[in-house]
């Protein structure tokens, strides 16, 4: 039954006429909803409504709304939906601090992470980023057939040692092997529309898993089983080092290498002598550093992708990168490009916004859920309607950016910061709305523009990235395949 209400005095937003029952559901792309989403935008405007089954959905298609609402009105709209909140739980992922609701927990998490990833503190992860990179271009040059290998051990080397100091190992890695198993659960399941269908049909959680049809029974076993072993296991291994670096020099309050976890846990005696807080504060570091692995390897990865491919369709726009580079460190190669030279490469610093805007890796975001009703420009929002800003729609802003389809740096030329690098922030940049919103705005943005640098900077000074014989992919890139999920 659809919810009883009076929008008489005030209409919900626009949107797509729904069907009885199931709402909005046909229509949608599973695997692209954000295209459905975009031709409502331009259907419907900046703030649509849609309902898939009896959840409320609004979707925000652009930057003006997005500010307004997550930004302005940020107590109201900093949750995360419900039924999202609920699957997690059912598939032991109550922990990430990505999805957690709006709450002491979650506030908990985001001061370990801030502590850890505000703008002044990041360039202390600078060495690893850029040994990262420079490992990054060998691997690229023994096997480049395995290019995509390589950029996802590059992101997750980096996410690893940052967090727990802890070095991947070149092949079989045992926790590497865990998380991705778990990984590829995740994206396909934790999504706004995944959850609609679960909330309408809670017998799906309570099938029995040998049914045909029970996957999401199934994968939830599989992930109740991985999800201690991914929290646990690298934590355990900073207290373990912590501990025999004690032993070692006795007195000395851990002479580990420093990592986001054994920093935070150093804090801990300092801040509180009780020992219910301790355990809640150590559960707290421990938690969130292991959603720091989700939230940026993927994230990273993909964005690497989507840069060689502009790179491989816009050979102007890589000979004029190159020119660049050369014209900092001379053409004679003699030495790599490092942290000093980024202000003096502008075109770099708006290659890499343009690849954040030209296929935001995070196309829908992570949606965010009202607490509770509002009204906005005499719309009726309601309380508990998940709200997800469209990214991908809002970079496809013709307005703000001619012909969108298009890779065109050039449009960023005059916005690029080009002061010292420790005060850039791509955050302080026009397309800080591929990292969200609001108070759930992406904690590891910083860390995630200084790794593209490092990544984009060695990559285009050492090769010349062309297209394969016979690949027919036009400068829209249509004819990519996207294997999408949470990110793309
Ligand atoms: C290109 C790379 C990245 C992109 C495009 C990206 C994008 C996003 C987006 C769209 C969100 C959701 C924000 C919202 O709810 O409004 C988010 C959240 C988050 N990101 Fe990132 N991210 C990236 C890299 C990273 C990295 C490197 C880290 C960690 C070091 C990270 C950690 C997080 C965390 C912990 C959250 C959850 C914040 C919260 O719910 O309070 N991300 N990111």
């Amino acid at each position: 039954l659809q919810k009883k209400r009076d929008t008489k005095k005030h209409p919900l937003p626009p949107g797509p006429p729904p069907l009885p029952f199931v709402g909005n559901v046909i229509g949608i792309d599973p695997d692209h909803p954000w295209l459905a989403y975009s031709r409502w935008g331009t259907e419907y405007g900046e703030i649509v409504y849609t309902r898939l089954f009896s959840q409320d959905i609004v979707i925000i298609n652009s930057e003006r709304v997005a500010h307004d609402l997550l930004d302005r009105r940020s107590h109201n709209y900093s949750t995360r939906p419900p039924g999202l909140v609920h699957l997690l739980g059912f598939f032991g992922h109550d922990y990430s601090s990505t999805f957690l609701p709006y709450s002491d927990k979650w506030k908990l998490h985001r001061r370990i992470f801030h502590e850890a990833f505000q703008l002044k503190a990041v360039s202390s992860f600078r060495p690893i980023q850029m040994r990262n990179a420079r490992s990054l271009i060998l691997n690229l040059l023994t096997s480049p057939e395995v290019y995509g290998t390589h950029l996802h051990t590059f992101s997750t080397s980096i996410i690893m040692s940052i967090m727990y100091d802890y070095t991947i190992a070149p092949v079989d890695d045992p926790f590497l092997a865990l998380v991705e198993r778990s990984l590829e659960i995740d994206v396909k399941v934790f999504r706004p529309e995944v959850a609609a269908v679960v909330t309408q049909f809670p017998i799906l959680e309570k099938l029995p898993p040998w049914l045909p049809g029970a996957s999401l029974v199934r994968d939830a076993i599989v992930q109740r089983t991985l999800v201690p072993m991914i929290v646990d296991m690298p934590f355990e291994h900073v207290k373990n080092n912590m501990a025999s670096s004690k032993c070692l020099l006795i007195g000395a309050a851990g002479t580990a290498a420093p990592s986001v976890v054994s920093d935070a846990l150093k804090r801990i005696p300092v801040k509180t002598q009780d020992k219910g807080e301790a355990a809640v504060l150590e559960k707290g570091i421990k938690e969130s550093s292991a959603t720091g692995y989700a939230a940026a390897s993927g994230t990273t990865t993909s964005t690497l992708y989507i840069f060689l491919l502009a790179m491989v369709l816009y050979p102007e726009v890589q000979a004029r990168a190159q020119a660049e580079i050369d014209s900092v460190i001379g053409e004679t190669l003699e030495r790599l490009p490092d942290w000093d030279d980024r202000a003096s490469m502008p075109y770099i610093n708006a290659i890499i916004l343009e690849t954040l805007r030209w296929f935001p890796v995070a196309p829908l975001g992570v949606a965010h859920a009202t607490v509770n009703d509002d009204i906005y420009e005499g719309y009726y929002i309601p309380k508990g309607a998940t709200v997800i800003p469209n990214a991908w729609f809002m970079a496809r802003n013709p307005d703000k950016y001619p012909n969108p389809t298009r890779f065109i740096p050039e449009r960023h030329m005059s916005k690029v910061t080009v002061e010292e690098p420790s005060t850039h922030s791509p955050a302080s940049d026009d397309i800080s709305f591929v990292f969200g919103f609001g108070r759930r705005i992406c904690v590891g943005r910083h860390v995630a523009d200084a790794s593209l640098f490092a990544a984009v900077v060695n990559i285009l000074t050492v090769f010349r990235l062309e297209r394969a014989p016979g690949w027919n992919v036009g400068p829209d890139a249509e004819g990519v395949k996207w294997t999408a999920g949470l990110t793309t």
